[in-house]
C-alpha cells in the first residue's frame, strides 16, 4: 500500500502529474491537496479506472492529507511570467514549500519529499534546513526534481543532431544534466564519447547548451503571462517520482542513475567523493543518485571522470552561482529562528 500526497495539486503541473500518478502501478492512495479546487480535481480522476483512491483535501485538511504518505510531491508555489527569473519566486515560493515541509515533517515524518517549486537551487536547502531545525533531515529522503531538464536535453540533442539518426529515446542513456536548475546552474553532460564527437561545431554544441539553460524561458515567453512549463513538467515529475514508486517495490538498491535528483551531498555515499572530484565543498547538487526503497543512498560521481573541457568549464560557472542560490535557502531559514 503506497499513498502518494501531491501539495499544489490543482495548479497547471499538479492537475496533469496527478492523472499520470492516478495511472501508476505503485500508487494504492492518492491524496491531492490544494488552496482550491482539489476536491473538484480529485472527483474527476477518482472515476478513471486504476486501481488507486483518489480523494482531494481543501485549505483546511493538509494534515489528513499528509497522514500516511509515503512520497509527498511538492508542485505548489507561483510560477514565472516573461522577464523573470527563477530567484524573483523565491519571495513567496520559500515560504510555501518551508510551511509545507513542516507539516510533513509533522504528520508524514517518513515520507520522500519531491520539491519541484521554484527555485529548486534554493527551495531544496529551505526543505532540508526546515527540517535539520526540527530535528527530522533524512538526507536521502528529500529530492529536488531536475528531471525536467533531462528529458530537455535528450530531446534538443536529438534534434541537434537529426532526429533521423538519433532518435529521442535514443538519447537516454547518452546523456544527463547535473548542478542545479536554473540557467547556468543547469549543466548538460554528453556521456558517450561517440555522440559528443559528433557535436564537432563549437556553435552547435554552445547552441544546444543554451537551449537546454534556457529552455524554461522559451515556454514561459511562448505563454505570454500564463505560466510556464507544466504539461512538460508534469511528465518529467511523474517519471521522477514513479521511480521512486518503483524503488519502494523493489525492495533492493536500483542501478545508479539514470535520473539524477537535487540533492543534499554530505549525507549520502558518494557524496563527499562527488564534492572533492568537483573541487568543491557545495552541499546540494544534481546528480544521478541510486535509491534504495525509494531513498537515496547514493550519489554517482564516475561522470566526472569523462568531462570534456567544455563541460569541466559549465561546471566552474555553475557552482559559483549555485553556491549563491544555496545560501540564500539557508539563509532564509536561519533568518527565521
Ligand atoms: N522543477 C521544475 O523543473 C519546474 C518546472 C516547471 C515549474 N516549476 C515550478 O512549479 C511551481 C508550480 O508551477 P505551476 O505552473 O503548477 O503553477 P500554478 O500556479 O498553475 O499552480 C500552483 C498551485 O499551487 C497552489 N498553492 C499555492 N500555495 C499553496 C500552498 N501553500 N499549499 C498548497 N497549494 C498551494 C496554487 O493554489 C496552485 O493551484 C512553480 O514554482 C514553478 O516555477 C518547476
Ligand atoms: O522556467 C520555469 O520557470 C519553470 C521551470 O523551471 C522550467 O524549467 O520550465
Amino acid at each position: 500500500m503506497t499513498k502518494v500526497t501531491v501539495l499544489g495539486a490543482a495548479g497547471g503541473i499538479g492537475q496533469p502529474l496527478s492523472l499520470l500518478l492516478k495511472m501508476s502501478p505503485y500508487v494504492s492512495t492518492l491524496a491531492l491537496y490544494d488552496l482550491r479546487l482539489a476536491p473538484g480535481v480529485a472527483r474527476d480522476l477518482s472515476h478513471i479506472n486504476t486501481n488507486s483512491k483518489c480523494r482531494g483535501y481543501g485549505k483546511d485538511e493538509l494534515a489528513d492529507a499528509l497522514k500516511g504518505a509515503n512520497v509527498v510531491v511538492i508542485p505548489a508555489g507561483v510560477p514565472r511570467k516573461p522577464g523573470m527569473t527563477r530567484d524573483d519566486l523565491f519571495k513567496i515560493n520559500a515560504g510555501i514549500v518551508a510551511n509545507l515541509v513542516s507539516a510533513t515533517a509533522k504528520y508524514a515524518p517518513s515520507a520522500r519529499i519531491l520539491v519541484i517549486s521554484n527555485p529548486v537551487n534554493s527551495t531544496v536547502p529551505v526543505a532540508c534546513e526546515t527540517l535539520k531545525n526540527l530535528g527530522q533531515f533524512k538526507p536521502g529522503k528529500v529530492m529536488g526534481v531536475t528531471t525536467l531538464d533531462v528529458v530537455r536535453a535528450h530531446t534538443f540533442l536529438s534534434d541537434a543532431l537529426g532526429a533521423d539518426h538519433y532518435g529521442r529515446e535514443a538519447m537516454k542513456s547518452h546523456v544527463t544534466v547535473v548542478g542545479g536548475h536554473s540557467g547556468t546552474t543547469i549543466v548538460p553532460i554528453v556521456t558517450n564519447a561517440k555522440v559528443r564527437s559528433k557535436l564537432t561545431n563549437k556553435r552547435q554544441y554552445d547552441a544546444y547548451i543554451h537551449r537546454v539553460q534556457f529552455g524554461g524561458d522559451e515556454v514561459v515567453e511562448a505563454k505570454q503571462g500564463a505560466g510556464s512549463a507544466t504539461l512538460s513538467m508534469a511528465l518529467a515529475g511523474f517519471q521522477f517520482a514513479n521511480e521512486v514508486l518503483r524503488s519502494i517495490h523493489l525492495e533492493k538498491r536500483g542501478e545508479p542513475g539514470p535520473l539524477p535528483a537535487f540533492i543534499y551531498l554530505p549525507g549520502v555515499e558518494g557524496g563527499k567523493e562527488l564534492q572533492s572530484k568537483l573541487g568543491t565543498n557545495i552541499e546540494y547538487f544534481a546528480a544521478p543518485v541510486q535509491l534504495l526503497r525509494g531513498d537515496v543512498v547514493r550519489v554517482d560521481a564516475d561522470w566526472v571522470d569523462g568531462l570534456s573541457d567544455e563541460e569541466k568549464k559549465a561546471i566552474k560557472v555553475c557552482l559559483d552561482e549555485l553556491d549563491k542560490n544555496v545560501q540564500k535557502g539557508k539563509r532564509f531559514v536561519q533568518s527565521k529562528l
